[in-house]
């Protein structure tokens, strides 16, 4: 299955900026990146990223099957105007994913590239569906991934977009799934998603590896557990 993975490249995770420096920020979103295609290529499939900039797979630094199977498409439309062009029976885009030709019934599925915690096994639950439209629904109403059969399902993220796609599935006549993840539920959009990464992370992962080389430990001096730099907590 394609599998596009939409990523921001010049400004991203502006909302973790209160935590990180702006190079911080660039190198932990490319670190979720990196996990998030190694996930999609041990599922097997091969992921394309749809990124605002030119970004190049070496310097994702990613294991060599990964990278073999990784390709990136540059794609400066807004977030939903990008995924749409991809999917079943869309406009097209010039990586041929949603051309003209390729077949209407050809799933496309749509991995944000912020998912830090995504395993092979969770992405699975999603991309063996055989729905018109699965979903996994982020925290807080977005859509984490998607998968699209039907021809005339059309995205629009942001705001509550799973609610949204739910209505838009129903408009069209798409039969819709939802597939509850914890894993594939937690995407990294705020300081307090990053105890998720430092608690749920995995040996090996880029983002947690990151959070690491940044100094940042869990802070569970009181109330709910948060994260802080490890110099911060010994100074106090
Ligand atoms: N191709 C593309 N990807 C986008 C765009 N905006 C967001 N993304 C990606 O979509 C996914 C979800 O993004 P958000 O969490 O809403 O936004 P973000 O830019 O990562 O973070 P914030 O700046 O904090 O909102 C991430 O994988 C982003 O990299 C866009 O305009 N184009
Ligand atoms: C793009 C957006 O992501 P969020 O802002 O919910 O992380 C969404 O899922 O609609």
């Amino acid at each position: 299955m394609r599998v596009v993975v939409p990523f921001a490249a010049e400004t991203p995770k502006t909302r973790l900026e209160s935590v990180f420096s702006p190079d911080e920020r660039s190198r932990f979103a490319r670190a979720m990146l990196a996990d998030v295609l190694r996930a999609i290529a041990e599922t097997g499939h091969e992921p394309t990223v749809v990124s605002t900039a030119p970004l190049a797979v070496a310097d994702l630094e990613l294991p060599e099957a990964v990278a073999a199977v990784t390709s990136v498409a540059v794609d400066e439309r807004p977030l939903t105007d990008a995924v749409n062009a991809r999917l079943p029976g869309g406009d097209g885009a010039a990586d041929g994913i949603g051309a003209a030709g390729d077949s209407d019934r050809n799933p496309v599925a749509v991995v944000m590239a912020d998912l830090a915690l995504a395993t092979p096994g969770a992405l699975e639950g999603v991309l063996t569906t055989a729905a018109d439209v699965a979903i996994a629904p982020g925290r807080g109403g977005g859509t984490n991934a998607l998968v699209v059969r039907h021809p005339a399902f059309r995205a629009d993220y942001h705001g509550t977009s799973y609610l949204d796609h739910c209505e838009i599935a129903q408009s069209v006549g798409a039969d819709l799934e939802t597939v509850d993840s914890f894993r594939l539920g937690t995407d990294i959009d705020e300081p307090a998603d990053l105890v998720e990464v430092l608690v749920h992370g995995r040996a090996g992962d880029r983002a947690l590896a990151r959070l690491h080389e940044f100094g940042f430990v869990l802070d569970d001096r009181g109330g709910r557990v948060g994260v802080a730099r490890e110099g911060d907590l010994a100074s106090e």
